[in-house]
């Protein structure tokens, strides 16, 4: 396994179109005398799903604030596509947010819309300039993609927790993001249907080759999703390996995940 540091060295020897797609140097943010992020490296790639694992309040949420520029770091540079989030004025931000997908714990969705309204507000919202014709056929591609074609005319009230996340799902992928963050994919949801998500996130980082950072403390959602892990501890990157290296490390601070 490596620290961030190590990684942070290697890359400054690439070329710096190699396929880093999110690069966060020596990231700090304070609340007061609370110090969450203190020292965070981390450099994301192209098609690389990354899990961030760590302990209630270690500053998982705060980093992801950061990095949509919702929170603004105290030092420290993130570069997103090679933008410096922290040095963008409000235009282009909410340019880049437009090729960030969310997949929000509670889902969001829309409770008045059916199914097919959320997933084209989402592409309206947007302003894409696409047809009615072509609204309609991505609307029909995503929710095959997400096995649910059938759904199209539900309301999110008719729909199970596994069914609503894959919806959810579904309306960010219709915006095909570069990058998606997602919060706590498999919480709440049964075994059965927590793997069905699992599957699905990998299977969508397959098709539309997106970048993603996953929160998450389900460790058999981690093993499944995550080509690398990455601990949070004390404000930095602590360690970062794969899932195999997490499982057999003798580190204390790793073990009790598998507790
Ligand atoms: N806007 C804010 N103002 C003050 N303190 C904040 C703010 N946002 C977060 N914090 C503090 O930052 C710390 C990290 O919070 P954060 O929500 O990032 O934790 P987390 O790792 O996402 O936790 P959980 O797994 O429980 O969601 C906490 O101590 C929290 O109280």
């Amino acid at each position: 396994m490596t620290t961030a540091a190590d990684k942070s060295n290697s890359n400054r020897n690439d070329s710096p179109n190699n396929g880093q797609v999110i690069v966060i140097e020596n990231l700090c943010k304070a609340f007061g005398k609370n110090v969450v992020l203190n020292g965070f490296n981390l450099t994301i790639n192209k098609g690389e799903n990354v899990v961030v694992l760590g302990k209630s309040g270690s500053g998982k949420s705060v980093l992801i604030k950061c990095l949509i520029g919702l929170l603004k770091p105290d030092s420290g540079k993130i570069l997103v596509f090679g933008d410096d989030v922290v040095e963008l004025n409000h235009d282009d931000l909410d340019k880049l947010r437009t090729k960030i997908g969310f997949l929000f714990q509670s889902n969001a969705l829309y409770d008045s819309m059916t199914v097919r309204e959320n997933l084209e507000f989402s592409l309206r919202r947007h302003s894409i300039d696409v047809s009615q014709q072509e609204v309609d056929r991505l609307v029909k591609e995503t929710l095959e993609n997400v096995n649910l074609p059938h759904t199209i005319d539900m309301m999110p009230a008719e729909l199970s927790g596994g069914m609503a996340k894959r919806i959810a799902l579904a309306r960010t992928m219709i915006l095909k993001p570069e990058i998606v963050l997602y919060d706590e994919p498999t919480t709440g949801l049964d075994p059965v249907t927590a793997r069905e998500i699992d599957k699905l996130i990998v299977k969508l980082q397959h098709k539309y080759h997106a970048s993603s950072i996953i929160i998450s403390h389900d460790m058999n959602c981690v093993k499944n999703t995550a080509d690398r892990v990455v601990l949070l501890l004390d404000g930095k990157c602590y360690l970062q390996g794969t899932y195999e290296e997490f499982e057999n490390s003798t580190d204390e601070n790793i073990k009790q995940f598998f507790e």
